[in-house]
């Protein structure tokens, strides 16, 4: 049997799957902790690798190995390879003001459109490079070259040999790669920063990243005790949005919702899209398409926070959210919980509208938390200004029965929520697995079965929220 790895490095963990390179099946996996926060040491998320790896049973047996990240994030290199200051992640709001400054620059949000597809916001590395210039001028001159996070680990494991790679899927992230012609907008990056640092070369979907070399990294050694021999191929790696659409294996047509620590509504497209409203950001994807994708940097942890202040786990959050009414009885959670990006609200808090004395019940609160962030994931989704017959929908917050359970009642069709698993951990592995089998497209592996989830819809739930949406 011929192994493959794919890798997960998101906001609040990283997830290792080794699977069958033929079938799919899974072999092993493991998990470690991020740590918690919007700015993060990278030297960090290689720690929690190594553990994830190591609690896999190690790398050694493994073909080909893929990772993908979470999106956006600025890794600084100086002239020796050293990280310059911690990574700004794609949840730091710091830089709104920088975004807000570089789309006047250009001449408003449909020139950035029209530029690199998508309109900047705080998350882009554009904005965070601009922020860089203006607070640390010191890190902004130490900084010879720029990458992602998917970029950085897939070089840390190559021992870092050459310079780092990165893909289109990630590359469109940054603000200053265009996927429409495939080429990067170095003038839009020294605009940002005041000069070009080395910039990845960004592979193609079935192009290798080199191989594993950890001999060479000291650091790696002391990892763990599972055993990770040298040669495995490196695949380019991608986003971790990109990753999850392949780990479904969407295809034009689908529309996916992810519910992680970020809500994303997303859809593979032959052709690139640039929406000047900057709500759909006009992304690649990781098989030579498009994935117009929808972010909100409140999601899951909706469901922690409400978790929290009920003071319960989240297996009882959901039975009190199943067991109220639906509609909460009135009671609205407008979930700005981490300011917000689509709509674009860097500042904004979250809020409970209609609170009464029937409404002051752990029961509706649970279920207003749950709804709001729905009908906050509804209007990603209709963003997208798609009508499909059903939405898949993935990520940490759709292990939750409640969650599934209301979800249909609350986008008005269906909801297919594919088996649980690591959907990006997954998209990486079959990346891996496509980058062995050198095919045109990537392989086919039998899905586990999904769970279809129908209800009435009850439109009264995001007209409540549409109204108290605009009091904040
Ligand atoms: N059974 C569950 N019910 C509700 N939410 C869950 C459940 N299991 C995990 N989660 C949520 O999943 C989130 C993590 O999702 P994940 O997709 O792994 O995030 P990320 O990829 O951004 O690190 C947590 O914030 C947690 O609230
Ligand atoms: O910024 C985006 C997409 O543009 C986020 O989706 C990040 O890619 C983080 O993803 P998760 O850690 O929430 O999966």
């Amino acid at each position: 049997m011929t192994l493959v790895a794919g890798v997960d490095s998101s906001t609040q963990s990283c997830k290792v799957v080794i699977r069958d390179a033929e079938t799919g099946a899974l072999v092993r996996q493991g998990r470690a902790a991020h740590p918690d926060g919007t700015e993060v040491d990278p030297e960090a998320w290689w720690t929690a690798l190594g553990e994830a790896v190591d609690q896999a049973g190690g790398l050694d047996d493994v073909a080909a190995v893929g990772v993908a990240a979470q999106q956006h994030g600025m890794v600084c290199l100086d002239e020796s390879g050293q990280v310059v200051r911690d990574a700004l992640l794609w949840n730091d709001t710091r830089s709104a003001q920088a975004a807000a400054d570089l789309v006047a620059e250009l001449g408003g949000p449909a020139a950035w459109a029209a530029a690199v597809g998508s309109v900047p916001v705080a998350s882009f590395t554009v904005s965070k490079l601009r922020w860089l210039a203006e607070h640390e001028p010191d890190s902004a001159r130490r900084t010879a070259s720029v990458c992602l996070p998917h970029d950085w680990l897939t070089w840390r494991l190559a021992g870092r040999s050459g310079a780092p790679v990165t893909d289109r899927g990630d590359a469109s992230g940054t603000g200053y790669w265009s996927p429409a012609t495939g080429s990067y907008r170095t003038d839009l990056l020294k605009a940002a920063l005041g000069s070009v640092p080395q910039l990845p070369r960004v592979l193609g979907p079935r192009d290798g990243a080199g191989e594993v070399r950890l001999a060479r990294d000291p650091r790696a050694r002391a990892w763990g005790s599972a055993p990770v021999q040298d040669g495995a191929l490196l695949a380019p790696g991608t986003g971790d949005n990109m990753a999850a659409a392949l780990g479904v294996g969407a295809r034009p047509g689908d529309v996916v919702v992810s519910i992680g620590t970020s809500g994303t509504a997303f859809a593979v497209a032959e052709a690139p899209s640039a929406d000047p409203s900057g709500a759909v950001a006009g992304f690649a994807d990781a098989t030579g398409r498009f994935l117009p994708l929808v972010c909100t940097l409140n999601a899951a942890r909706v469901l922690d926070a409400a978790a929290r202040m009920l003071g319960v786990g989240l297996d009882r959050l959901g039975e009190l959210a199943l067991a109220a009414p639906p509609g909460a009885g009135g009671l609205v959670c407008v979930p700005y919980l981490e300011g917000e990006r689509t709509p674009n609200l860097p500042d904004a808090t979250g809020s409970l509208h209609g609170l009464t004395l029937e409404t002051s019940t752990p029961g509706h609160l649970a279920r207003a938390a749950v709804e709001g962030m729905l009908c906050h994931l509804a209007d990603a989704f209709d963003a997208l200004g798609l009508d499909p017959a059903r939405v898949l929908l993935v990520g940490g917050g759709a292990r939750s029965e409640a969650v599934r359970r209301i979800a249909p009642a609350v986008f008005g069709r269906p909801v297919v929520v594919p088996e649980p698993g690591e959907y990006v951990a997954d998209g990486a592995a079959r990346q891996a697995a496509w980058l062995l089998g050198g095919t045109d497209e990537p392989p086919v592996w039998e899905g586990g079965a999904s769970a279809r989830y129908e209800a009435d819809p009850f439109p009264e739930i995001r007209a409540r929220y549409a109204e108290a949406r605009p009091l904040g």
